[in-house]
């Protein structure tokens, strides 16, 4: 990486160089992507319906190959996090089977972690997210807003340098939503690790965000990069101010010129 920090000041922790994805079929799912992440920033990805932002995260993690272009880690003297990766996806995608804390368990598992060692640590990241007291419940027996939560502290277990959210809240109501898009806030700020959050929602995107990447379609591609400089911690009271509101007209502009239909 060229430079020591990102136009917002942070450490650099990944850069996307002229990121380039072709499918099989010859879909061209994203071209010339060029984006420089910091530590420690919030940033979402927002676009139409198959502008690649999944694409785009799951090769940032590694899950499908880079068919032109880099994505480089670190900087100077700054360490490669490739590794300290944790993915939530749309769905909570837990194992029916398992226990809430066995399905915690499981990234520590696979690192050859034995239920006693990981107890503390299981038990922790239940705790981050409000549910300590279900280690022993089976998934049907929550709600989709409680099976998310467990998938995020599936998430967290692992202490991630970077957390990428697929969509995670778009199949729950609106209450549930808004209380776990609070919940997510106060863990990054706990914990400090970056966030890359895909989503279609303008108003998702200004409220958790401080950078928001707007993507257009055919082929996907960054149209803007929109600094959200409001100061954290958010609350539901920040949803209700003149300055989030002008935040959300300047977006869904943004996004209008991508040809979205938000
Ligand atoms: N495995 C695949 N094989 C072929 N084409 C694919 C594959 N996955 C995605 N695509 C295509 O690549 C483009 C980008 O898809 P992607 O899912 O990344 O977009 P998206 O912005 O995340 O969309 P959405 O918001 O609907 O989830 C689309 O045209 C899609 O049809």
């Amino acid at each position: 990486m060229s430079t020591t920090t990102t136009a917002g000041g942070h450490r650099p922790l990944l850069e996307l160089r002229q990121l380039e994805k072709r499918y099989g079929n010859g879909t061209l799912a994203l071209q010339g992507m060029d984006l420089a992440i910091g530590e420690h920033e919030f940033v979402s990805f927002l676009g139409p319906s198959g502008c690649g932002k999944s694409t785009a995260l799951k090769m940032i993690a590694g899950l499908s190959p880079i068919t032109g272009g880099t994505i480089a880690w670190g900087g100077p003297g700054q360490a490669d996090h490739s590794h300290d990766i944790s993915f939530v996806f749309q769905e909570p995608t837990l194992m029916p089977w398992a226990t809430v804390f066995n399905n915690v368990w499981l990234p520590l598992r696979l690192k050859g972690r034995s239920r006693a060692e990981a107890r503390a640590e299981v038990e922790a990241a239940l705790q981050t997210v409000g549910l300590a007291q279900f280690a022993e419940v089976y998934p049907r027996e929550l709600s989709g807003g409680m099976k998310m939560r467990v998938s995020i502290a599936r998430a967290m277990v692992t202490q991630p340098r970077l957390l990428l959210m697929d969509e995670p809240f778009a199949a729950l109501d609106e209450m549930t939503r808004f209380k776990l898009n609070n919940d997510t806030l106060a863990l990054w700020q706990a914990n400090r690790f970056t966030t890359i959050f895909v989503t279609h929602s303008v108003y998702e995107s200004v409220y958790l965000s401080n950078r928001i990447i707007v993507m257009a379609a055919r082929p996907g591609r960054v149209i803007a990069d929109i600094r959200i400089d409001e100061p954290y911690p958010r609350s539901d009271a920040f949803r209700t101010t003149a300055r989030y509101n002008e935040l959300c007209v300047q977006v869904s502009q943004a996004l209008h010129s991508a040809g979205g239909d938000h």
